[in-house]
């Protein structure tokens, strides 16, 4: 499913590699725990798998495909089977859950019936239902991170990168936070996980694979965080004490046990998980998805087009950090309401150098091919790489 072959990154200007001569696969259904200490190269690996920038050396095999051997024009189409968590959510803070999670859809061109049905199961699966019509600050934390948990898996990737996605939450969240992701792997999606909480990895017992200084010091199919290279703090206040709550303590009541609308059956079950029985299905618990949408007034899931949808472009970019494409065509001033917001440092900054200039934001964020309309009538767009 992804398969790096003696990958090497060096970043212009550096002497040291971020990564050194990596061999690894991870297969169809896996869930992996990325560690390693700060700067041993997790989000490196993450990016490159994004094919956000390019091995200096090496090859990179994703779901099949030399990533060499796609273009850029491809490289949105490619993305649409890779869903992206990052650590600091990354939410656009003037639309609703719905619309944020909408978005994502509406930038592939995914019909208007398509949104109204995909939104509210994928807001179910993840426990927010209710909360259809809130706003991001209205939302605790891990509420937040599950809204960007669902914009990531709305289009139903067949992996879902998740940078540090509880970097920010306390323990219980975290776990809850876990035991969705465990869900999402459980339905079929293969999760890639960087993370510094030791607490979770011991917990999870699942495939770890360990970096140091830009090599693999570890491959472990059941592992625990802690090696000689990451130490597992037991005593004070460091950060591996956060993830002190075991997943096992969250409230399960709180996650509603349904799956991915169409589940893939892993080619290659992931290893037993200690945790299993946790998340999975009851039989008073169907592993169904709700057909019966959310209730949301229609008129506000159109895509937006024109300035409205320059707007949530701008505030994509305050929030992500991201740069905003430049609006040759607009007679209108780029919205500067948000101009002010403090930008956030992207967990996994989109290297541009690979990217030509006039990109619209969406193209920039994988979301549509260079040049490519949006389609307001069909899903012919959207689907795997081609
Ligand atoms: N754009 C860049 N330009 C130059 N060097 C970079 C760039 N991005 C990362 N690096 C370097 O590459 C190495 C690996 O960085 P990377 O972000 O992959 O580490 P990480 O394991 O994800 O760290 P953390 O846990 O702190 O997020 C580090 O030495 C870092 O300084």
């Amino acid at each position: 499913m992804i398969r790096f072959d003696h990958i090497t990154k060096k970043y212009p200007g550096t002497n040291r590699p971020a990564l050194d001569d990596i061999d690894v696969e991870v297969l169809r259904g896996e869930f992996v725990f990325l560690v390693g200490a700060s700067g041993s190269g997790k989000s490196t690996c993450l990016r490159l798998v994004l094919k956000e920038d390019r091995p200096t050396s090496g090859s990179i095999h994703v779901l099949g495909q030399d990533l060499r051997s796609i273009s850029n024009r491809k490289v949105p189409y490619f993305r649409r089977n890779l869903g992206v968590v990052f650590q600091d959510f990354r939410l656009l803070p003037n639309k609703t859950v719905f619309d944020n999670v909408a978005f994502s859809l509406q930038v592939i061109g995914k019909s208007r019936g398509f949104i109204q049905e995909a939104v509210p199961d994928t807001l179910k699966m993840v426990g927010l239902a209710e909360k259809a019509q809130r706003f991001p600050h209205e939302l605790s934390g891990g509420e937040q991170q599950r809204v960007a948990i669902a914009r990531a898996i709305v289009n139903k990737p067949q992996v879902l990168l998740a940078d540090e996605p509880t970097g920010n939450l306390d323990p219980t969240t975290s776990a809850g936070i876990m035991a969705l992701l465990e869900r999402i792997n459980a339905g079929g999606t293969t999760v890639i996980m960087a993370t510094h909480e030791a607490g979770i990895v011991d917990q999870m017992q699942r495939r770890v694979i360990e970096l140091a200084s830009g090599k693999i010091v570890r491959d472990e199919r059941q592992g625990g965080y802690a090696t000689a290279a990451i130490p597992t703090i037991t005593e004070g206040a460091g950060t591996h004490r956060r993830a002190s709550v075991p997943v096992t303590q969250m409230p399960v009541t709180q996650m509603p046990v349904t799956q991915l609308p169409a589940a893939r059956t892993p080619v290659v079950p992931a290893p037993a998980p200690r945790l299993a029985s946790v998340f999975a299905p009851t039989p008073s618990e169907p592993l169904t998805f709700p057909s019966a949408p959310v209730a949301v007034p229609a008129t506000r899931h159109e895509p937006a087009p024109g300035r409205a949808g320059r707007e949530q472009a701008a505030v994509i970019a305050a929030d992500t950090g991201m740069p905003l494409p430049p609006l040759e065509a607009d007679p209108e001033p780029a919205p500067s309401a948000e101009s002010g917001r403090p930008m956030a440092r992207p967990a996994l900054p989109v290297t541009q150098h690979d990217v030509p200039e006039q990109l619209t934001l969406a193209e920039k964020l994988g979301l549509r091919s260079p040049g490519e309309k949006t389609d307001q009538s069909g899903e012919q767009n959207v689907g795997p790489t081609r």
